[in-house]
Order: C-alpha cells, then structure tokens, then sequence
C-alpha cells in the first residue's frame, strides 16, 4: 500500500490541510509568550508546542512508511523526507515536556536577566546594558556589565544545560541521527560540511589576523600595555559588544585617517528625529524598490517595533515571524533609533521577505533554501544600505565626496562588522556540535567555550573563569537552543549574492560603492530564487543566482582587497605580530 505514489500525494493533501492551523496556533501562543512573558501565556505555549508536537509524530512516522526510491514525483519525495526529521517531538511524551520546560526557563532567564547597580535600578541587557559596552570606554565601568551579565544568565542556566544536551542527543537519536549536532547539520544537505567550512574558515583567517592585530595595536595605544599586550590575546570586554562579536561600537578608537572621521548617522537620524515605525517603512521602501513585495496590513498592526511601555515582561531578541496563513508576518524588536538597529531592520525585513515570497509554496517548503540563505538576504541588502552612495541619497550623509582616505576609513566600519564576526560565527557551533558529540565534556564546558575563544577570535576572559561560570550561556542563541552556523555561512554568502545582485543592476566599479536601490533587474533575480523556498536543493539556487554551485569567498576578498592592503602595510610598518604567540591570559591587578 505504501508504495503508491498517489497515496503519497493523498497523505500529503492532508499533511498541509492540517497543518497551518497547527502551526498557525502554535506560533500565535509563543508570539504573546516572547511579548508578554506571564505564567498564563507560559503554559499556553506548552499547550499548542505539545498539539504541534503530536501533529508532527502523527505524520512524520507515517511519511517513514513510503518507500519513495520508486516515486516520480521528486517534489513528493523531498516533501517527504523533510516530513520525517521531527526534531524534539520523537521524545516520549513526559520527556518532551520536561524539555520544553527547560527550554523554555533558559529562554526566560536570558530575556528577564539584569544586572543590578550596588544602589539604584537594576539594567535589563536591551538597551542598557548593550549601551555601556557600546559607548563606554572605562574599563572597570565594561567589566561591571560583562561579569554581571555572566553572572546573571550563563551562571544561572549551568545545570540546565547539561540535561538539555541530553534530551537533546536523545531526541536526535530518535530521528536517526547520532546526535543533536547531526541533525543541526543535516540541514545543509552535505557531507562535506565541516570539511567545507573550516576550507572558508582558512581562507578568511589572514583578514581577521590583519585586523586583529591592527585594532590590538589601537586598543594598546588607547588602554595602556597593562591591559593589552601586542603579541597576545584581547580582553573580550574592551572590543565594544557583549560578546566581542561586533566590533563597529570602536571605530573612533581604531580610525585609519581619524583626522577623516565618518559622520555620526545615528546621530543625524535623531536631528531628523527617526522613529522605529519610519526605520521599518525605510526598510520596506528598499524591498519595494527593488519590485519586491511590501509588507502586508498585519505586519504593520501587529509587529512589537519596541519594547512595550507598559511594563511587561518581553524577550527583547530581534526576530521575524511567519504564522503560516500567508497574511500575517511579523517583527519583534526592541528597536532604539541607532544605524545599528536600522541595519537590523534591514536584516530582519530580508526574512520577511522570503516568507512573503514563498507564501504560496506548501508549508513544508516554506522556509530558506538552506538557513544561512535566510540570514543573507537581509545582511544582503544592508551591504547596498550601509554604501555612501545610498546614504548620502537617503538624506542620511551630507558629505557628498569620499576620498581613498576615507574609503579606507569607511571599508574599516564594514570590517568591524564582517570580519570581526568570522571567527565568533563559526566557533558558536563548533562548540555545541563537540558538546553534542561528547568531546567537550560537561565538567569543562566553560575552559572548552574559552579555549576556542582563545583559538579562534584571539581573546581572553577579562577575569578568571571557573566551572561555576558558564559563559557560553550568556549568548541568546544558545540559551535559545537556535543554531549559529547559518550566520558564518551567510557571512560568506551575502558578499556572492551581492556581487550578483549589483552586476544584474548594471553596476560598474568596486562593490563597496554598489547600491542596488531601485534595480528591478536586481530585484528580479532575487526573486527568482525567494520564491523557491526549500523546494529545491540549496546549490541549485545559488547556481541560479550567481552561476555557481558552491559557497565562495572570493566576492568577499574582493570587497575587502583595498582595506586588507591598508592593513597589511600599516602591519608591516608598526611591525605587528600577527597572531597571540603569548597566548596566555593575563588579569589586569
Ligand atoms: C548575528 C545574530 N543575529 C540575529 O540573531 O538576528 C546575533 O544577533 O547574534
Ligand atoms: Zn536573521
């Protein structure tokens, strides 16, 4: 019986006729969760997770039952396949709500943590304490919100974690996989993925050491060699990010031509008094431009575009939403009027577009071609945003003319957004792939989360780290349980895409001065390739977009060629070590 293919298609009609109230139900229930954080709306969420849960084992057991190797249909074959990964709802019934549980308490105690002043009000992390590691430059004022930060969160979810990588592993197991670190990977359908990461990984190191050895070199300058030492690791609080994963908030410290300095475009957006709703419709404006699809009545009535005033408890976390019934599509973000948040705008705007794009596609296609596919088109597009050329056409930069110098000033900006992210993207997961695998243990987490933060982005703890610490927690994403490797794959991905995009705009000249606003040429190949979802197999799409089959860093290196020459002759010129050869962590006092 189960190897008709038209029982298959039959079982399949059902599968999506069921499906969207499901779904539907499930993501309104964790939406007025992650907005109004209540015991009432807690349990809600558990309610419709578990409904969603025994709706996925009903049909995902069942799509195991077709042997499809005979099947024409290939459409029907992959919907099938994808039907069966079940994910946590494989867990027995008593197990799967233990685990939701602790999902669900590590979420929380990341969106609720605060850090308190000795005498005073208590800081929630947005915007406050992302505030300070931005903006200030006292060194014992940054540890202050780093340590309490850590000891808010990673310290609290410790215990947590460890039986949350054991259901985890369990539930993977029960999908066939050897572990929950598989089953995250099995998603870029490759077995050659960490083969191929770590090839993209080498190939973009002498980027990273050129600007870590350079913005060492500034920081030395600045905070004195008792805290930094030039042929040794950074201090992970002084590189202005809670999590040294950006580094734009120190680009007065490390100028190139600081007598050149850019101009201050958040503080141009508050002189033109921006608000949240103008950044999204800014957002909107390009996708339009572009011939894209605006977003639709729902989004704009039921979007959370700030944290609310009224006291309720809401993760704060940037994050779009698709409900699943074609019309309603939201964004929840606790939005400041800075470029940094109209950036993310931006980004968050990309996922909205490929679920506006692929709406139409059964549910079980709607979703990025791989998810590092997701998170590039709206990184993407900021790549056009963040040019001169828009910039100054959006009213957001007066100074009309940029020179080489302060080209090399501007390439600066982008690479302590870009490069500095290379090394803490793909580490995030080569850390929980070996926590899932059992090679990093569970009695040395925190030494392990700081040897890779040793090995790969060349920092150190500001103080000492214990196993009563557990640093890693203290990042949304892995108290969130979300993977991480999409970002460093979209890193590379965003600069192929861009290079594509900007050619079929007609665009002549180096890619840092290309704006594709308003190309419908542009925004016709996208489109092209939103509207296929998870349909097809992810190299395919990008074959159809760029012409190659496989993720490369050449458009990247390109972009970057006149900053990594700077770079390279200033190295030369201080005699920069390139590296931490002393690779020790010192403690200041
Ligand atoms: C890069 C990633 N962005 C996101 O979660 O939207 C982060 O914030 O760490
Ligand atoms: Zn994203």
């Amino acid at each position: 019986e189960f190897y008709n293919e038209t029982v298959a298609k039959a079982f399949l009609q059902f599968y999506e006729h069921t499906t969207q109230v499901v779904w539907n139900e499930f993501m309104e229930a964790t939406w007025n969760y992650a907005t109004n954080i209540t015991k009432k709306n807690w349990e809600e969420m558990l309610h419709k997770d578990s409904e969603r849960s025994q709706h996925m084992l009903y049909f995902g057991t069942r799509a195991r039952l077709f042997k499809t190797s005979r099947f024409h249909d290939v459409a029907v074959k992959r919907m099938l396949s994808k039907l069966q990964n079940i994910d946590k709802a494989a867990l027995p019934q008593d197990e799967l709500r233990e685990y939701n549980k602790l999902l669900a308490y590590m979420e929380t105690t990341y969106s609720m943590a605060q850090v308190c002043l000795n005498e005073g009000p208590c800081l929630p992390l947005e915007p406050d304490l992302q505030e300070v590691m931005a903006t200030s430059q006292d060194q014992k004022e940054l540890l202050w919100a780093w340590q309490g930060w850590r000891d808010a969160v990673g310290r609290q979810l410790r215990i947590t974690f460890e039986r949350y990588v054991q259901l985890s592993n369990k539930a993977a197991k029960l999908n066939g996989y050897k572990d929950m670190g598989a089953l995250w990977r099995s998603k870029y359908e490759s077995d050659s993925l960490e083969q191929d990461l770590e090839q993209l990984y080498q190939e973009l190191q002498p980027l990273y050491l050129n600007l870590h050895a350079y913005v060492r070199r500034a920081l030395h300058h600045h905070y004195g060699p008792e805290l930094i030492d030039p042929r040794g690791p950074i201090p992970a609080h002084l590189l202005g990010n809670m999590w040294a994963q950006s580094w734009v908030n120190i680009l007065d410290l490390v100028l190139p031509f600081p007598r050149k300095p850019p101009e201050d475009i958040t503080k141009i957006m508050k002189s033109q008094h921006w608000k949240p709703s103008k950044m999204f419709e800014e957002a909107d404006k390009f996708f339009t431009s572009l011939g894209l699809l605006s977003a639709p009545p729902d989004f704009w009535k039921k979007s959370m575009m700030e944290r609310p005033a009224d006291g309720r408890e809401v993760e704060c976390h940037a994050s779009a939403w698709d409900f699943y019934n074609g019309k309603d599509f939201r964004i929840k973000k606790c939005t400041e009027v800075t470029i940094e948040d109209l950036l993310s705008i931006f980004h968050q705007m990309g996922h909205i577009q490929y679920f506006l794009q692929y709406k139409n596609l059964s549910v079980i296609f709607r979703a990025g071609a791989n998810p590092a596919f997701e998170e590039a088109v709206g990184s993407m597009i900021t790549l056009s945003v963040s040019s001169h050329k828009h910039l100054l056409n959006r009213g957001l930069l007066s100074h009309q003319h940029q020179d080489s110098e302060e080209e090399v000033n501007f390439l600066m900006g982008i690479a302590l957004e870009k490069i500095a992210f290379i090394p803490f993207a793909y580490l995030m997961d080569l850390f929980r792939w070996k926590v899932f695998d059992g090679t990093i243990r569970k009695d040395a987490y925190n030494q392990e989360w700081w040897n890779l933060r040793l090995k790969y982005q060349g920092l150190c703890p500001p103080v000492p780290r214990t196993e009563e610490d557990f640093d890693p927690g203290a990042k949304f994403h892995i108290s969130a349980s979300m993977p991480y490797i999409q970002y460093f794959i979209s890193l590379v991905l965003q600069f192929q895409l861009h290079e594509a995009l900007c050619k079929a705009s007609g665009h002549v000249g180096p890619p840092h001065q290309c704006d594709i606003y308003n190309s419908k040429m542009a925004g016709k190949l996208l489109e092209d390739i939103l509207k296929l979802g998870s349909s097809k197999p992810w190299p395919e799409v990008l074959q159809k977009i760029t012409g190659q089959t496989e993720v490369s860093t050449k458009a990247l290196m390109t972009y970057f060629k006149p900053l990594l020459n700077w770079l390279v002759t200033e190295n030369v010129r201080q005699g920069e070590i390139l590296g931490w050869p002393d690779f020790s962590c010192t403690f200041e006092g």
